[in-house]
């Protein structure tokens, strides 16, 4: 990493520090996707505390970036045929992020089949003055980021690499064994509540990125609804 970069890492670990990061990712042609309400949701999760944001897309990272100073976590999906990574596989999505306005840029630190090494994708982060982060699903994938000089780590995948089993709650244990390994880790994935957020820097998370408690209006309304269905049935 260059002087610069290594400023810049300084800096956000410090700014990170037990901290939310507001995911703002309305789901895929509903009808919050749409530049102006990411926009909109990226200021109004600021205004209520939020340090960063996760933004997904070029064009969207580059309109938030236009009003707002805070740092930006950009990824790309990408729903590929010959791969299930889907967080920011190419060169050019990295490229892409850092000149729309990045600040952190998050890939798949899995060891799944993908078109682009995941220390090539790092090196490029790093070469385009941005700061990495690993979207991981287990201890080796993060140690093995960490290790190659990834800055964060992020539990984000846990869960996900078999949709038929993931699990309701947030994995706990994979937070605790990667900030055991000593490394700076951001807790993601089903933390949809307050109480989730406070265990995970409890357990020594530097900070917690929190996405539909948030930003994903039909899955919280799915939440109350199921919940009222199953008062209604037990009556
Ligand atoms: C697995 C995957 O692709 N996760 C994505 C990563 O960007 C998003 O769909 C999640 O919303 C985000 O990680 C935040 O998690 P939650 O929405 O559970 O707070």
């Amino acid at each position: 990493m260059s002087n610069k970069n290594i400023e810049l890492e300084s800096f956000l670990v410090n700014h990170l520090q037990s901290s939310l990061i507001a995911s703002c990712q309305p789901l895929d042609d509903g009808p919050m996707d749409k530049v102006e309400h990411i926009v909109a949701m990226a200021l109004a999760t600021v205004a209520g505390g939020a340090k960063a944001l996760r933004i997904e897309g070029i064009e969207n990272v580059r309109a938030v970036a236009k009003v707002s100073n805070i740092p930006i976590v950009g990824i790309v999906k990408r729903d590929l045929t010959d791969t299930e990574v889907r967080i920011t596989p190419f060169i050019e999505d990295v490229i892409g992020l850092a000149e729309a306005g990045a600040t952190i840029i998050a890939f798949d630190g899995t060891d799944r089949p993908r078109p682009v090494d995941r220390l090539t994708l790092l090196n490029t982060i790093h070469e385009h003055g941005c700061i990495a982060m690993a979207d991981c699903a287990d201890l080796a994938g993060g140690k093995f980021l960490h290790d190659a000089g990834c800055t964060f780590i992020g539990s984000t995948l846990s869960g996900y690499l078999d949709l038929s089993t993931t699990p309701n709650e947030p994995d706990y244990q994979l937070v605790s064994d990667l900030v055991s390994a000593g490394i700076k880790v951001i807790a993601e994935g089903r933390y949809n509540s307050p109480e989730r957020a406070a265990k995970a820097i409890e357990l020594g998370a530097l900070c917690v990125t929190v996405g539909s408690a948030i930003t994903r209006l039909e899955h919280i309304t799915g939440w109350f609804v199921q919940s009222i269905n199953n008062a209604k049935s037990d009556i």
